[in-house]
């Protein structure tokens, strides 16, 4: 199969999210509402997730969601919910040009219905999209780093994948240049790269990307998540001491750490575990590990085993997740089971 549909449905999807997420962005309301697990989640989150689910339901009515967020809250708030509508009502006028493929939500009720049809189980059968409305919420609410992610797994293995950064540079030598890049990948075919624009531009096709293949880690350099709870950036500081690396961690939220070292501005992603016994998302790794690998890395989890899709909403039997190009992947395993011996 092609997945030419999948893959034009999931980049209209997650581009038209970031007009929503923008929006938000630059208002003054946020909605930030703290979670059971002391984790942030915001209307825009709730916004991106019901439009991203709306596209996804009118092309693949049959096909199973996982999604991080569910309505609770907006059913229980009218403090959030209203805003939340609002906010995706305008979207959806503002972006009438891709109703048509990708359709309208017509009440507060319909949102909050298409947002809890991400409550699928997961594993390891059938046709499951992952989808992470944002990822990074706290690089977002910071003015960082953060992602619309959207992965299909296909029978446990992630097989089409788009990832929406707003914040990351069109060109990566040009930093303060302007901002916004849409990856995407299909399993056996690549990953491209393309402009992340403020009207929606689908049929551009995406420039293909590769990663680096740094000879030696003297050249590498590594990125690592900002939080200090998400990742043990001690530890992975050790590796790449013991790996000889020089350069600098350069530290930023979200799978926009995937899109980076998939388009070659930086060559490893380290995430240690900060404990043992913390299940990764399915929602925060699909997209992003696809991508990396489709632009010729490998991507593990601290003992070198593959990332396993297949097992529900959580990566359970893995721990971390380790992002390599394909030359030097094993020499980081090496050195990352050497720093996690006492508990591996
Ligand atoms: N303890 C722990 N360990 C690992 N990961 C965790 C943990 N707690 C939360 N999360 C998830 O981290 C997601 C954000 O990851 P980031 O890569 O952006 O983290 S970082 O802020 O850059 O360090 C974040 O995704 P979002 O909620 O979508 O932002 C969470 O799903
Ligand atoms: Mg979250
Ligand atoms: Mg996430
Ligand atoms: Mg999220």
């Amino acid at each position: 199969m092609s997945y030419s549909k999948e893959r034009h449905i999931a980049e209209l999807a997650v581009q038209r999210a970031c007009i929503l997420t923008n929006r938000v962005f630059h208002s003054r309301v946020k909605g930030t509402v703290t979670k059971d697990d002391k984790s942030p989640v915001t209307l825009a989150d709730y916004g991106a997730q019901a439009l991203v689910i709306g596209a996804v339901n009118k092309n693949f009515p049959q096909d199973n969601i996982v999604g991080e967020e569910d309505a609770e809250v907006l059913r229980q708030k009218a403090d959030v919910r209203e805003p939340t509508w609002q906010y995706v009502k305008e979207t959806i006028e503002q972006s009438q040009e891709v109703v048509g493929e990708i359709g309208s939500i017509n009440s507060a009720e319909e949102m909050m219905d298409l947002i809890d049809l991400g409550v699928h189980a997961g594993g390891p059968t059938g046709r499951i999209w992952a989808l992470d409305p944002i990822d990074g919420t706290k690089g977002f609410l910071r003015g960082g780093q953060y992602a619309v992610c959207l992965g299909l797994i296909v029978d446990g293995q992630v097989t089409v994948g788009a990832l929406a950064c707003p914040n990351l540079p069109v060109d990566p030598k040009n930093p303060d240049g302007e901002k916004g890049i849409i990856l995407s990948a299909v399993r056996g075919q690549g990953a491209t790269l393309k402009p992340l624009l403020e009207n929606i531009c689908a049929d551009e096709p995406g420039i293909p990307i590769k990663m680096n293949a740094p000879a030696s880690f003297a050249d590498a350099a590594f990125c690592e998540g900002v939080e200090s709870g998400h990742s043990n950036q001690g530890q992975q500081a050790s590796i790449a001491k013991k790996l000889g690396i020089t350069k600098e961690s350069v530290r930023m939220d979200s799978q926009a750490k995937y899109a980076s070292v998939a388009r070659g501005d930086g060559d490893l992603y380290l995430r240690l575990p900060t404990s043992m016994t913390y299940e990764e998302k399915i929602w925060d790794h699909a997209a992003g590990s696809l991508i990396v690998e489709e632009a010729g890395g490998i991507v593990s989890d601290v003992r070198g085993n593959p990332l396993n899709f297949a097992v529900g909403r959580t990566l359970k039997k893995n721990n971390g997740v380790i992002a390599a190009p394909k030359n030097l992947h094993a020499k980081v395993i090496e050195a990352v089971k050497d720093e996690l011996k006492a508990v591996l």
